[in-house]
């Protein structure tokens, strides 16, 4: 009773057949305009409900009153030590602006070796992976590394694979399948659990050299009072951070270079104000979008665009719940639409397309509308938020200081349409850059 409302549905299989398995998002669009900002869709026999468009999620998140999946101890716990740790090793403070300057330096010399184009899909990717690396295991990875290239290329293909959750989640009968992630997932594993017995060998107590240490540090704390901390847990833990942290990150820069090459005028307002900016400085650092409006504009309207995570996390109610007049029983999945959030018209001034003044007040001020919610919005929001500002700033930053960025002649038109998965992405492309000191502003 006072379930939302939703398309009608088949028995066993649900609303299996109103979603595309390739691309779902269309027809959430199409459902929202028929159902309105909430409605219910079966994932086969389960009950979910969608929750679209800025008012939608404001319901949702509003005093905590939707309380989220594995929002238990286990979820707290871990929450807390990843923040704290985080924190120590440097997020918000120089020495992780260091740790990201030393992973551009290998990003700009791959850029200066090329001649010609370059495909910037596994250089992005290897930066990312690289930096979460360093706070997890205090170690980066030459990008010919043969163990970096089976990390990642299993992050890329895992985060396309997985946005068959339709199928997974309505057919749970096809979990139990040999599937090609789960090897993928267990190779991982095997890599974690040998860096764990080196870090067991050679971590001094007390003194921690990264993530990995740190929670060795808090296992041996609380040895038997009763918490949720384990070395399975911690395996499980280090990937869900590596996975969290690559492909999110490494695919909003691809959106970001994508459109930058494609509207030239823009990436050189940005130079023009990076320029002008950094005078005599040799590196950004982070406080300096403080004073770069324009470029921080820019940015925020890349994440817009990306739309990287598009459907958010799946989350669950754990108890009978209250949201904008509907009663959501327990064990009903919530799917945040970010999608519609981030598009909707009424809350941007120009929702379809890309275009900076969206961030921009009329005295050119850098504005954040509250439907900016890339990150997702609630207790729950991403965790690595403060990281990846961090990286999104000064990889663009940086690189644009050096290089100008040319869409190749002979690629044909640009191709805006992303890729959908749990995280999306744009399509493959090439980049062309000018090689420092020819950068002509
Ligand atoms: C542009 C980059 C990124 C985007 C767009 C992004 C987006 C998101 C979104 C939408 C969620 C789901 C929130 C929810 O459940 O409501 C999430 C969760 C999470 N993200 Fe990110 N993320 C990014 C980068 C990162 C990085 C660099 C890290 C690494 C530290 C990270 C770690 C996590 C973790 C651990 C969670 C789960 C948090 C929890 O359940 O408590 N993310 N992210």
């Amino acid at each position: 009773k006072n379930f939302p409302s939703g398309p009608p549905t088949l028995p066993l299989l649900g609303n299996l057949f109103n979603l595309s398995q390739e691309n779902p998002l269309k027809d959430l669009e199409r459902l929202r305009n028929s159902y309105g900002n909430v409605y219910s869709l079966f994932l086969g026999p389960r009950p979910a409900v969608v929750l679209n468009g800025l008012k939608g999620h404001e319901g949702g998140h509003s005093g905590q009153r939707l309380i989220l999946a594995d929002y238990g101890l286990r979820w707290r716990e871990h929450r807390r030590f990843a923040l704290m740790t985080l924190r120590n090793f440097g997020l918000g403070k120089t020495s992780m602006e260091d740790r990201i300057h030393d992973e551009i330096q290998y990003t700009i010399k791959t850029l200066e070796q090329s001649t010609g184009t370059l495909s910037p899909q596994v250089m992005f990717h290897n930066a990312a992976s690289n930096i979460i690396c360093q706070v997890l295991f205090g170690k980066r990875y030459e990008y010919n590394d043969e163990l970096i290239k089976v990390i990642v290329q299993c992050f890329t293909e895992n985060a396309k694979i997985a946005n068959g959750p339709w199928l997974y989640d309505s057919l749970p009968i096809t979990r139990s399948l040999p599937l090609p992630f789960k090897t993928a997932f267990r190779n991982y594993k095997d890599i974690a659990m040998e860096l764990l017995k080196e870090h067991k060998k050679t971590k001094v107590p007390g003194e921690p050299r990264d993530f990995l240490d740190c929670y060795l540090d808090e296992l041996d704390k609380r040895k038997d009072d009763g918490s949720s901390f384990s070395e399975e847990l911690l395996i499980n833990y280090i990937l869900d951070l590596h996975f969290a942290g690559t492909d999110t990150t490494s695919n909003t820069l691809l959106t970001g270079f994508l459109y930058l090459m494609s509207y030239p005028h823009i990436q050189e307002r940005c130079q023009q104000e990076i320029d002008q900016v950094l005078q005599g400085k040799d590196r950004a650092s982070f406080e300096d979008r403080l004073s770069m409006p324009y470029v921080q504009a820019v940015i925020h309207e890349i994440q817009r665009i990306a739309n990287t995570v598009p459907l958010s996390v799946f989350h669950c109610t754990t108890k009978d719940t209250e949201l904008m007049g509907y009663s959501i029983p327990k064990g009903t999945m919530i799917i945040q639409n970010l999608t519609s959030v981030l598009r909707e018209e009424g809350q941007w001034k120009f929702p379809h397309e890309f275009n900076p003044e969206n961030f921009l007040n009329e005295q050119g001020e850098f504005v954040k509308p509250e439907a900016f919610m890339p990150f997702s919005a609630s207790p729950r929001v991403c965790l690595g938020e403060g990281l990846a500002r961090m990286e999104l700033f000064l990889f663009i930053v940086t690189l644009l200081k050096k290089f100008k960025f040319i869409w190749p002649e002979d690629a044909g038109e640009p191709d805006f349409t992303p890729v959908y998965g749990v995280t999306q992405s744009p399509k493959p492309y090439y980049m062309k850059q000018m090689q420092p000191g020819h950068r002509k502003v």
